[in-house]
């Protein structure tokens, strides 16, 4: 069947359209080579249509042990050609397959470059992927279907669950969290108990945790304005960490500000820098939101990574508490593990505790 995405700028691109549902959100763009499963299962594409910068997609199939999360939160998926018969050892799925027992629309053999530059050029803006003989006056309702906003409590698990263990005691706030973050801290010892989002401060309190996680997730951290209360009434009382939405919260929890970028950050490819060591690593990154550098300047903050593509806060540090946050994804999954090293400083922050 032929389909369409359509921009919100009237563009469009036409394609081969795999699922017969329409779908809508905002348009966003990965640079990554690898890794379309896992982007596909994080949580924090929530409502979003990806498309994929690499000119081939499917070609190692999927496997259910490569799922970051327990579903597909995305609504739509736009990418070149779609291989049919993916090669690898670990394949238990084709991605066509995978797409659609998850009821992902996925508009095929797109100019994907195209969209791409107009995405750069114009910004990220809304898009829906439609059959070309869509009447008129649907595109037209399908458009004018707003953005979901506080999309936290969509993908959020709804009960507390433990990863036993017998090291530190970590209570993960899951914002919508990629399993590979919990991986990276239970395989250092540390044992996790994941609560949902609206969790309060006094029920985190009451687990003893020897720290607190603050994850990534999906939309604006503005929407989600009773999180940062509860933030800010744990800040200061156990070690935290915190990992993209989880940056942005904190950054608002402590006075800072956080803004929309242009056409964020998506890719497992986008470099930053470590400015307590001048090192310069290759990080996952997946975020459309950044922390306002300038109203961190009055904070007792300091800046400890920065992009290096365009020079935005990427790392922070509390220059009293044991507090820090990356913007970008040290997990990986899809990515290099060049930034792992974070989950150790996490270890050895809770390791001399709260003061
Ligand atoms: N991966 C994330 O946690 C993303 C954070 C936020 N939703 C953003 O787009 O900036």
């Amino acid at each position: 069947m032929k389909g369409k995405l359509v921009l919100e700028d009237g563009s469009t691109f036409t394609g081969d359209l795999l699922g017969d549902k329409p779908a809508s959100g905002e348009v966003v763009f990965n640079t990554g080579m690898t890794g379309y499963q896992e982007i596909l299962t994080d949580p924090s594409y929530c409502s979003q249509i990806i498309t994929l910068t690499y000119p081939l997609i499917g070609n190692y199939g999927t496997a259910e042990k490569f799922n970051q999360s327990r579903k597909c939160f995305a609504n739509g998926f736009v990418i070149g050609e779609l291989c049919e018969v993916g090669s690898n050892w670990q394949k238990e799925n084709e991605l066509s397959e995978f797409l659609q027992a998850n009821g992902i629309p996925c508009l095929y053999n797109v100019d994907t470059r195209a969209l791409t530059r107009r995405l750069r050029s114009a910004g990220t803006m809304k898009g829906i992927i439609i059959t070309t003989d869509t009447p008129k006056n649907e595109c037209d309702e399908l458009m004018a279907i707003p953005l979901e906003h506080r999309t936290v409590d969509k993908v959020t698990t709804p009960e507390k669950y433990v990863l036993e263990n017998d090291g530190l005691h970590i209570v993960a706030m899951d914002f919508g969290v990629k399993k590979h973050m919990l991986e990276s801290m239970h395989e250092r010892g540390c044992k996790i108990t994941v609560v949902p989002a609206h969790t309060t401060a006094q029920e985190i309190l009451a687990l003893q945790p020897d720290g607190i996680f603050l994850s990534n997730g999906p939309g604006d951290p503005k929407d989600v304005l009773d999180i940062v209360e509860t933030i800010k009434q744990l800040i200061g009382k156990k070690p935290i960490f915190g990992i993209c939405l989880g940056h942005q919260l904190i950054a608002l929890a402590c006075g800072a500000d956080t803004y929309k970028l242009k056409f964020g950050h998506r890719g497992s490819n986008q470099p930053v820098k470590d400015l307590r060591t001048g090192r310069v690593y290759i990080s996952a990154q997946n975020h459309g939101y950044a922390v306002d550098e300038k109203s961190l300047a009055k904070l007792p903050f300091d800046i400890t990574h920065i992009s290096m593509n365009d020079g935005t806060v990427e790392g922070m540090h509390h220059q009293k508490l044991p507090l820090f946050s990356v913007q970008y994804h040290p997990e990986a999954s899809p990515g290099p593990d060049d930034n792992t090293y974070l989950f150790d400083e996490f270890c050895a922050m809770m390791k001399k505790g709260a003061n």
